[in-house]
């Protein structure tokens, strides 16, 4: 495959875009694909995989680079530093420098020999205080975790059963080209072993898959739905999970989709129309009363919280960048917060869900004992933890499902 000088220029442009955190880099690369129909599905798959790999590793990138003053300002990189990034990267990739005058300066026997004296947290690429909490939190398995988060993630999509089962979505989607594998642990997926224009194809345009990582598939049917339940999703977003919960309802009763995001609910109704999902109701969270005038109603609740993120940082590489320590002690707030009073939209008998995609503890499982410890009328079912690289070959998931025992 050629590099053109102009591939390379859109590369540097998009890294020097998303390095400034003004926009993250999913929103970059959408950018530049659409700018740049005329390349190759060759060409675009370097763009996305290199672009992601820079962001990913961009930390170490500027150690290696000879910037170890500078490893945590990535954000006033100039266009030399992305050369010299990009030509670190081309470096690790294929074991030598790309010959380009811009890379003259960069030596091959310093590249080789730069991370020998590196500390751990620049050897991951992490930031230091992720690093740090990680470490405390995940004890010796987090150097596993890291490096399994920095590899570069699977393309996984869910067969819509509303519409067909997945050797039907498979057999639909290779007549376009598309080849698929059926995940053997996860009864509705498929791994995308040739991406294509997946989103271009009739398959996708009639709503018979939706993309989802295998190991988000593993969270609504912890619900233990059976058809004709009353469930809410109080953290809808914009409906992975609510399109996945009305297929397991077989469109039998009812799904509230909630969120506090009107955008993000308007982007799920357009997704219900595409899946036939007809059970779906979206509500925008205005106030307190949105949650209040719903006590008890439901049979289900799923809790799929806002949180770190730490458990997609395969999918979303930038997103170490854009956190820091005080924003996840306010998530953890906010999560006990989301659990104790969206908890009461469950009746008695009825069972809740609580997730999250982080790998820390603090996120997770001492959420849920704290809850259990504030409200004795809950107990805990079953609890699911995907931490990659450790038990789980795809995004990291936490689920706990828990049964309300009585009132109070
Ligand atoms: C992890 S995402 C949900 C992803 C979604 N369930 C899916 O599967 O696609 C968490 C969602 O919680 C929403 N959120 C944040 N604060 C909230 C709150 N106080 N109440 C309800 N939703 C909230 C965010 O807008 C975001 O869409």
């Amino acid at each position: 495959m050629t590099v053109t000088r102009q591939l390379l220029d859109c590369l540097h442009n998009a890294f020097l875009q998303a390095a400034t955190l003004e926009h993250y880099a999913d929103k970059v690369i959408q950018q530049h694909l659409a700018a740049n129909s005329s390349w190759t599905l060759e060409q675009r798959a370097y763009f996305v995989t290199t672009l992601y790999n820079m962001i990913r590793f961009s930390r170490k990138l500027m150690w290696m680079t000879g910037r170890k003053e500078h490893v945590d300002t990535i954000q006033h990189c100039t266009r030399e530093d992305v050369w010299d990034l990009w030509g670190a990267y081309t470096f690790i990739q294929e074991g030598q420098v790309p010959d380009y005058p811009e890379l003259e300066s960069l030596d091959a026997t310093h590249l080789k020999s730069a991370l020998k004296d590196a500390p751990t947290d620049i050897q991951l690429s992490m930031p230091l205080w992720l690093h740090d909490r990680a470490e405390q939190e995940l004890g010796n398995n987090w150097p596993t975790v890291a490096r399994a988060l920095n590899q570069s993630a699977g393309n996984f999509i869910r067969a819509n059963g509303l519409k067909a089962n997945r050797e039907a979505v498979s057999k639909a989607l290779s007549k376009e080209s598309i080849a698929t594998l059926p995940v053997e642990a996860v009864s509705d997926a498929l791994e995308v072993k040739q991406m294509g224009y997946l989103f271009r194809t009739d398959a996708f345009q009639r709503g018979l898959f939706e993309m989802q990582d295998a190991g988000s598939q593993l969270i609504a049917p912890l619900l233990e739905l059976l058809p004709g339940m009353k469930v809410v999703d109080a953290c809808a977003g914009a409906g992975g999970k609510s399109l996945h919960i009305a297929a397991l309802l077989k469109n039998k009763g009812r799904v509230l989709s909630l969120d506090i995001h009107q955008h993000k609910l308007d982007t799920l109704k357009k997704r219900a129309k595409r899946a036939g999902a007809h059970v779906i109701e979206t509500r925008l969270i205005q106030n307190s009363k949105t949650i209040k005038r719903q006590k008890e109603k439901f049979d289900r609740v799923l809790l799929d919280v806002p949180c770190s993120g730490t458990g997609v940082l395969r999918r979303n590489p930038d997103a170490k960048w854009h956190l820091d320590e005080q924003s996840v002690s306010d998530l953890i707030t906010l999560q006990q917060d989301i659990l104790q009073r969206y908890s009461q939209m469950c009746r008695v008998g009825g069972k809740l869900v609580y997730a999250t995609c982080s790998i820390f503890p603090s996120e997770n499982e001492l959420q849920i004992k704290q809850f259990l410890a504030d409200n004795p009328n809950w107990s805990l079912e079953q609890e699911l933890s995907l931490l990659p690289g450790i038990s789980s070959e795809y995004d990291g998931f936490y689920g706990a499902r828990l049964v309300k025992n009585s009132a109070e």
